[in-house]
C-alpha cells in the first residue's frame, strides 16, 4: 500500500514559492531520501507532508487525505524531526523522549509501564543510557541530534519525516541509526522519509531518490538513475565521480577541479 502520496504540492513563504508542483510517492515500509542543493525545497517538502505549513495540491498518508486527520491521528501516524528544532533545555533526556509517547497517553495523560519501557528502549536504541538523566541543555551537538530522534522513535510513529538526521553525527553513531531506520522499516514497516546531503549515505540505504532543485522535481527513481554525473554539475555545481563500490553500492566522489593531486604516498 502507498504511505505517502504528494501530488502536485506547492508551498512558500510570504508569497515566495519553495515548492512548485512536486509529486511523489512511497510504498509503507519504503524509505524515500529528498536530495538536492542548499534551499532546494527539502526541507518544506517535509514541513507540508507534516502538516506544518499550508499547501496547495494533495498529500495523502496512509490512504488519508492528511488534512482530514486530527491532531492526535496525524502525532500517531507521523513521527517528524526537524533540523532545527527548539528542545527545552531545562528538561532531562528520559523526560524529553517520554513526550514522544504524548500522542498514545489516555485521557488522564499518565504514562504507563508500556511507555516507560519504550523510552528505555528509544534510549538504548540511540545509545543514550548514560545521558538519561542530563539535562538537554548540557548535551553536544550530536548528543542532541540523537535526542531528537529518541523522542521520534518513542512515539512508535508509522511514517518517519526525519529532516538530515545523521547531521551532526558521527561516522560510527550516524551509521549506525541509518541501519536502525533500516530495521524498522524491513521489520515493522515503518516508512521513512529523509532528507540527506550526504549522497552516499543516501544511495546506499534509500531505495528511491527525489532529487529536488528550485522547488522543483528535477530526477526521481532509483538510486543509480537519479545519481548521474551530469546531474550532480547541473543541480549542485560540484565535479564528482559516481562509482560502483565492490558490493554494488554506489559511491559519490568529490574530484578537484584544478590539476590532479601530486600522489602524495
Ligand atoms: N521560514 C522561512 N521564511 C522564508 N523563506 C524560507 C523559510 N524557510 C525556507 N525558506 C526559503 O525556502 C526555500 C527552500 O528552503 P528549504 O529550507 O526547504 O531548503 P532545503 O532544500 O531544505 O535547504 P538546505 O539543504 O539548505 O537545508 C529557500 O529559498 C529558503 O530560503
Amino acid at each position: 500500500m502507498t504511505a505517502v502520496r504528494v501530488v502536485d504540492v506547492h508551498a512558500g513563504y510570504g508569497g515566495r514559492p519553495a515548492l512548485r508542483g512536486v509529486s511523489a510517492e512511497l510504498r509503507g515500509g519504503g524509505w524515500l531520501a529528498v536530495v538536492g542543493p542548499n534551499g532546494a525545497g527539502k526541507s518544506t517538502l517535509l514541513k507540508a507532508v507534516a502538516g506544518l505549513l499550508p499547501f496547495r495540491g494533495d498529500v495523502t498518508l496512509d490512504g488519508k487525505r492528511a488534512e482530514l486527520l486530527s491532531r492526535k491521528e496525524k502525532a500517531r501516524l507521523i513521527g517528524y524531526a526537524p533540523q532545527n528544532p527548539v528542545l527545552p533545555e531545562g528538561l532531562r533526556v528520559a523526560d524529553y523522549v517520554l513526550l514522544g509517547r504524548t500522542p498514545h497517553l489516555g485521557p488522564l495523560a499518565r504514562e504507563g509501564r508500556d511507555d516507560l519501557s519504550i523510552v528505555d528502549n528509544s534510549l538504548a536504541r540511540l545509545d543514550l543510557t548514560g545521558l538519561a538523566g542530563r539535562k538537554l541543555r548540557t548535551l553536544s551537538g550530536g548528543e542532541r541530534r540523537r535526542a531528537v530522534l529518541a523522542r521520534v522513535l518513542a512515539q512508535r510513529a508509522r511514517i518517519l519525516l526525519l529532516d538530515e538526521p545523521t547531521a551532526g553525527l558521527d561516522l560510527g553513531h550516524a551509521q549506525e541509526l541509518l541501519e536502525l531506520l533500516d530495521r524498522l522499516r524491513s521489520e515493522d514497516g515503518t516508512t521513512v522519509v529523509s532528507t540527506v546531503h550526504d549522497l552516499t549515505l543516501a544511495a546506499q540505504y534509500a531505495e528511491e531518490l527525489l532529487l529536488l532543485a528550485d522547488g522543483e522535481v528535477a530526477a526521481a527513481g532509483a538510486p543509480a538513475e537519479v545519481l548521474t554525473p551530469d546531474r550532480l554539475a547541473r543541480h549542485y555545481g560540484a565535479t564528482a565521480d559516481v562509482l560502483v563500490a565492490s558490493r554494488g553500492e554506489l559511491v559519490i566522489a568529490p574530484t578537484r577541479r584544478g590539476p590532479a593531486p601530486v600522489n602524495r604516498t
